[in-house]
Order: structure tokens, then sequence, then C-alpha cells
């Protein structure tokens, strides 16, 4: 199942073949097609190819609608019809050697690999947390579904630490939602995603609806929790100028097609492809007073 064009690839730099040469694959997409079949069909991932490396923030920029979302969807095999992966390969090479062919995972073993393996942070914690039960009942829910042996004591202290790593004080693990900010909320999301030491987690936008100071400190979080954990992100936004603080490389994608793929800095420095350009020039007052190391310290 080929596309009938075959897609030139992402533009990309010298020094991001040096990089990612030293690197150790974690996720690997191969020539993935997306397609949501309505009428007339919409093919919103085309011919991707992309590797997520262990411990990396890999981020993916492009405007509204160019297929971030069902990229990622895909990657986590969470999407569902309309949508249809048309073709494509994706691999999970877990920490402990084995590889796993996400495409074919279906049943308990897609839902062991979803959280476990690739966890996922939707934007708008509102929507993705359940308003009826306490914090608390959500993340002991993960674990009693995953780790069905851990005794009661050790899950009560796994969901305190859990909160404690995201910078929400334990004491509120009896509320609810809407108890919550936005930005605790947001926290909540990640201290779930991360309860079972997922190797990658998936973020789409998982502070767009916060303010500029609440989102700094969460992306400064996720940052610190990335170093003491090792997990890979895969991070997706429309804010260019945020990837070039936060992420290790960004793919920039376009109708469907990743148009390039470069370290940050490179991307920074040099941005080859003139979407690129286009879109850090779209942010003037941002990148007028941003420094690149500056902004990474
Ligand atoms: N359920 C759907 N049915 C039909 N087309 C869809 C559906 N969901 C998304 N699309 C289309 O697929 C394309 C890619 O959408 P996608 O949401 O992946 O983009 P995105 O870059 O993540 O955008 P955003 O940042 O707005 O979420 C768009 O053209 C969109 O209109």
């Amino acid at each position: 199942m080929s596309g009938t064009t075959t897609a030139p690839g992402p533009l990309s730099s010298a020094a991001h073949a040096a990089h990612v040469a030293r690197l150790t694959p974690v996720l690997t997409a191969r020539d993935v097609s997306i397609e949501y079949e309505v009428d007339p069909p919409v093919r919103a991932v085309r011919d991707v190819s992309l590797t997520l490396h262990r411990g990396e923030i890999l981020g993916l920029a492009g405007e509204s609608g160019c297929g971030k979302s069902t990229l990622a969807y895909g990657l986590d095999r969470l999407i569902r019809p309309p949508a249809v992966m048309t073709s494509g390969q994706v691999t999970f090479h877990d920490a402990d050697g084995t590889e796993t062919d996400v495409v074919a995972l279906d049943g308990d073993a897609l839902r062991a690999f979803r959280w476990d393996k690739v966890s996922m942070v939707f934007q708008g914690a509102m929507n993705s947390l359940n308003p009826v039960i306490s914090v608390r009942a959500q993340l002991e829910d993960v674990l009693t579904t995953h780790r069905p042996h851990l005794t009661k004591q050790r899950r009560r202290e796994r969901c305190a630490e859990l909160l404690q790593l995201v910078g929400v004080d334990p004491g509120r693990l009896d509320a609810f939602a809407h108890e919550l900010s936005g930005g605790m909320r947001q926290r909540v999301m990640i201290a779930m995603a991360m309860a079972l030491d997922p190797q990658v987690m998936i973020m789409d936008e998982p502070t767009t609806a916060l303010d500029v100071v609440v989102q700094r400190e969460i992306l400064r979080q996720i940052m610190r929790l990335r170093e003491t954990f090792g997990f890979a992100v895969v991070f997706i936004t429309h804010d260019l100028p945020l990837l070039l603080e936060i992420a290790d490389r960004i793919a920039v994608m376009r109708a469907g097609e990743i148009v390039e793929l470069d370290t940050a800095e490179q991307l920074y420095a040099e941005p080859q492809h003139e979407y690129t350009q286009q879109l850090l020039s779209s942010f003037p007052s941002l990148l007028g007073e941003f420094s690149y190391d500056e902004e990474r310290r």
C-alpha cells in the first residue's frame, strides 16, 4: 500500500545528521499516511517518516489543520473512523530490546501499550479529566487497571508521589476537576500520563489554553521531569517560538507532510524551507527579544 507519489522527504542539515547519529530510536514511523474517509476524502498525513529518539523532545510545528494531531494520534494508534491509516509502519523500540509493530497491536496488547509505553496528554484537561470522580480515583484507576499487583497502600503512595512530581499539593488528591485551576488540571493530566513510567509521552498543545506564566512553569516542569525520568516527548504546537525554547529537534509540518526537520538550534539559525522562514517571521515581536541560548538555560 504505497502512495502514488513519493515525497522528497524533509529538508535538514548536516548538523542534524550528526546529531541524530548519536541517538537511539524509541519510536519510528515509516511512510505513514492517514486519511479521513469523508466526502471528499482528506489526506491529513502524507507519507510521513519520522524517528523519535530516547529521551529527546521532538517538536511538531505547523499551522492549524496541517495534520499534527492526526499524525500524533496515529503514532499511538488513537485514530478512529472516519480516520484510517492507509499505509505505513510504526515501530516501538522498547528499552528491554523488544520491537513492537504498533500497527498490528489490538485488544489487550494495544491497551497495555498505551499508557504503559506511550502516553498522551491532550489539550484542554477539563475535557480529558472525568468531572464526577476525584483526582485520586482517576489516578488510582490507571494504576488498578495496569498495575493490579500493587497493594492499596502502594497505590495511594504512588498517587501522592505523582502529584508531587508535577508540583501539585497531594492534599488536592480528593479534589474534583472543577475545583482546580486550569494549570493544575493540566499538571494532573501530566501526572496521569506519567503514572506508569512511559518511555514516550505525546503532548498535544498541553499548555495552549493557559496564561503565559503558568504555561512557562509547566514547560519547565516537563523539561525537568524529562531530565529525571528520561522519557521522550513529542510536543505538538503551532507555537514555533515555544518549541525553539524546549525542543531538541523540530519537525515542521505543512499540508500533511514534514517539510523540514532539524535541531532547534539549526532551524532557528538557518531555516531552509520557505514555509519555516515564514513561520519564524510571523512571530517578530517574540523573536525580536528571543535569545536562543538565554531562553534555554
Ligand atoms: N473528523 C474529521 N473528519 C474530517 N476531516 C478531519 C477530521 N479531523 C480532522 N480533519 C482534517 O484533517 C486535517 C488535519 O487535522 P489535524 O487536526 O490533524 O491538524 P492539526 O495540525 O493538529 O490542527 P489543530 O492544531 O487545529 O488541531 C485538517 O484538514 C482537518 O480539517
